[in-house]
């Protein structure tokens, strides 16, 4: 029999590189500021906030630079239950410009060029040269243009990348916790080259010590608020625009768009946001993704839980050549990624390549250059009962031994959840891992449910005698007997 290689417990350093690139929505906060601080203090406990005076500091520094226009800007930034944001102070109108922030307050890489680190930063990847610049600035402390900026980012965000063990362990068998040591691993990494390589040989100007916990905040600075759309050579920090938290309730994907390269920020919709972006339609973020890169989730949306099933070509796979110069001519590889998302049908390529990786004994003869341009075609429908019997009792295997790894149940879970009282990190950790355990079970049943109808599901057999005219409609065999 073939081996069906199915890897649901992989560290996913994979999956975090690969997660969707949607920005989110952004909401401007419109309420009374009095209650919102006595609420942010409960609500926002893990980060320490900024005071009055930074936020006002901040604020002048903003208007000294050419940001805020005259009459004054309808928002201004206050403590709200996110930690700091954009609060409205009055209805605006669609379309109504509410702020600018001219590109010389941006933070990209060409700021970095331009300043005294520019010259040994060439060549670095542009996180990792903004990383450096926002932690030089920042232990340069009142000599930095940029310090009242400095002074209103966060210490941390409830991301895993800052959770203690402790908290960490809240998580044991889900994999976002494997999610989590990859992406640490790959910072930590990061971090030993760029210390090697261009912090300790350049000790004149970087004279005080960036450690590893250092690099790691500006990490987790920019993944949180760095415009989404804007990663990579893009890789943007826009002070201000960055103080607009994230609202649910707020699905549009074309929310941002760039006003003629000026950096404008206007209202398109109430309390939806223009920014200086392009516009493409991404992937929603799943709970994993919003909690590794902004420190929350959003436990109610069953389109945010998702599962990520990795399935393989085995290298001792005899058959192991053909199957992948298949996979290949379909898009797909020796490893393919399957997220599943609560409550959605499987994704479409899955059965094709889960029955291709199970192929094997007497349905091997598909595998033959013969059939190259139609195998994939024969795949999508079940190929026998041994194939299809293989991948439902494979996958329900997988199913059983992934969830042996966590240490509760959905119910335990939920009970957790209503009894309420959690704070922020312990709230993302039980709905993480329930949403993925939902997942899990609703594959889980998906391949039961397959499993019981193996006697009545049509094969590739069946259906080649029907084509060749061989079958009737029940299946029984039409014999061409002399009367
Ligand atoms: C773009 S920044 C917004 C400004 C940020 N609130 C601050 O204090 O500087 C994104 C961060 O704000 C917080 N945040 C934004 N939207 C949130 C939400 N809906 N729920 C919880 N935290 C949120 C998270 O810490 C996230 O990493």
């Amino acid at each position: 029999m073939a081996l069906l290689h199915i890897s649901l417990h992989s560290p996913s350093p994979l999956s975090f590189q690969r997660s969707s690139t949607t920005i989110p929505a952004l909401i401007f906060s419109r309420h009374s500021s009095a209650k919102l601080h006595q609420r942010s203090i409960k609500l926002a406990a893990a980060a320490a906030l900024p005071s009055e005076s930074a936020i006002a500091d901040f604020w002048r520094w903003l208007r000294e630079r050419g940001a805020l226009t005259q009459p004054p800007p309808p928002v201004r930034p206050a403590v709200v239950p996110e930690g700091l944001g954009l609060v409205a102070e009055r209805d605006m109108l669609r379309n109504e410009v509410v702020v600018e922030v001219p590109k010389k307050l941006w933070i990209n890489t060409n700021t970095v060029a331009a300043s005294e680190i520019g010259p040994v930063t060439l060549g670095l990847k542009p996180w990792v040269a903004i990383a450096l610049f926002l932690l030089r600035e920042k232990a340069m402390g009142a000599a930095s243009l940029w310090r009242p900026y400095l002074d209103i980012l966060p210490p941390e965000t409830d991301s895993p990348i800052f959770w203690s063990e402790e908290e960490l362990s809240q998580m044991r068998g889900t994999q976002l916790l494997n999610t989590t040591f990859g992406v640490k691993e790959y910072v930590q990494n990061e971090f030993t080259k760029v210390e090697d390589e261009v912090i300790l040989p350049n000790k004149h100007l970087f004279q005080k010590t960036i450690n590893s916990a250092d690099f790691l905040w500006a990490f987790g600075i920019l993944r949180s608020r760095a415009f989404s759309r804007l990663r990579g050579d893009k890789l943007v920090l826009i002070p201000l625009a960055d103080l607009i938290n994230h609202n649910s309730s707020i699905t549009s994907e074309d929310t941002c768009w760039e006003i003629k390269g000026k950096g404008l920020f206007s209202r398109e919709l109430i309390f939806s946001l223009r920014t200086p972006a392009s516009v493409n339609t991404g992937e929603q973020k799943s709970n994993a993704e919003l909690a590794l890169d902004y420190g929350f989730i959003e436990s109610n949306n069953k389109s945010r839980e998702l599962y990520t099933m990795t399935l393989e070509i085995s290298e001792s796979d005899p058959f192991y050549g053909d199957k992948l110069d298949i996979a290949e001519s379909n898009g797909l590889g020796e490893t393919a990624y399957f997220d599943i998302v609560l409550d959605r049908p499987l994704p479409p390529l899955m059965l094709p390549y889960l029955r291709l990786v199970a192929l094997g004994g007497a349905d091997a003869f598909l595998l033959e250059s013969l059939f190259r341009n139609t195998v994939w075609g024969h795949l999508d429908l079940p190929v026998s009962r041994a194939n299809e019997e293989t991948i439902c009792r494979v996958i329900q295997d997988s199913c059983t031994s992934a969830l042996s790894y966590y240490q509760t149940t959905v119910e335990e879970d939920e009970k957790l959840m209503e009894r309420g009282g959690l704070d922020p990190r312990s709230e993302i950790a039980i709905g993480i891992r329930s949403g993925e355990k939902k997942v899990l079970l609703q594959i889980d049943e998906v391949f039961r449910a397959r499993e019981s109808e193996l006697d009545t599901l049509e094969y590739y057999q069946e259906r080649r005698l029907k084509d060749l005219g061989l079958s009737g409609e029940q299946g029984e065999i039409i014999f061409w007997e002399s009367k």
